[in-house]
């Protein structure tokens, strides 16, 4: 996979070059490419934003570096994400759709966002998905796009260690993960649950997924609700 970021701060995505992800990169399993916003600037003052037509606070990006910008880094094959309040929820289901993608190009825009055109000319050429990481605002998107590349890269076959991670994970199965447990067996006297030390595979596989069931109800009782229908058998429902 192909990721190329677009941003006034390179330096913010450092971290995609760290740990985990350069580790994929040393791998050839990703290949990155940041690139400064303002090198598609031609003034002295290397303007990106300008005042919002129709007043308001703050400032907006332009769009005829954005467009250069773009014009430059995207194919008609690339998957163009920006990240925006604004834009869909960004979830599990649709890292798994962007991890599938051979070219992703991130465009990180500023709390008050890129003219509008931007997107809609770029949506004549290519898939343009604006998604949102959460409900809260940032001030810019580069650190939504942290979020999202480690999201996504985590399911490129190779970049984990164990594959089961990846497929076992937290919404895989729609459900929150459960609590987790390692040495000592008892800890400043709270103890491992037995079941846990009771070499039953049955049993812990019975016992984690009471504890998923239990805690997705507690915490999210949405995604309860969301599962398909066959998804909670009798034993389940009696919870
Ligand atoms: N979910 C989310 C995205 C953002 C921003 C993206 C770009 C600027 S602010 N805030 N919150």
């Amino acid at each position: 996979m192909r990721i190329d970021v677009v941003t006034i701060f390179p330096e913010y995505l450092a971290p995609l070059r760290a740990a985990l992800l350069g580790k994929a990169v040393d791998r050839g399993l990703i290949s990155v490419g940041v690139h400064d916003l303002r090198d598609w600037t031609h003034d002295v003052h290397k303007a990106v934003d300008d005042s919002p037509y129709g007043g308001g606070p703050g400032m907006v990006m332009k769009p005829q570096v954005w467009g250069d910008a773009l014009d430059t880094v995207c194919t008609d094959r690339t998957r163009l994400v920006v990240p925006t309040p604004a834009g869909r929820p960004f979830t599990q289901a649709v890292a798994r759709e962007l991890a599938d993608e051979e070219h992703l190009v991130f465009a990180c825009g500023r709390y008050e966002g890129i003219d509008q055109r931007v997107v809609d000319d770029a949506s004549r050429r290519m898939r343009v998905d604006e998604l949102s990481i959460g409900d809260y605002v940032l001030v810019g998107g580069e650190v939504a796009v942290l979020v999202v590349v480690e999201a996504v890269a985590r399911l490129l076959p190779g970049v984990l260690g164990n594959p089961r991670s990846a497929a076992e994970d937290s919404f895989s199965d729609g459900l929150l993960e459960g609590p987790s447990y390692t040495r000592p067996e008892v800890w400043r006297e709270l103890p491992v649950p037995d079941v846990l030390r009771s070499g039953n595979h049955r049993l812990i596989d019975r016992w984690r997924r009471d504890q998923a069931l239990r805690r997705t109800w507690e915490r999210r009782p949405e995604l309860v609700d969301a599962l398909p229908e066959d998804a909670l058998d009798k034993h389940d429902r009696a919870l």
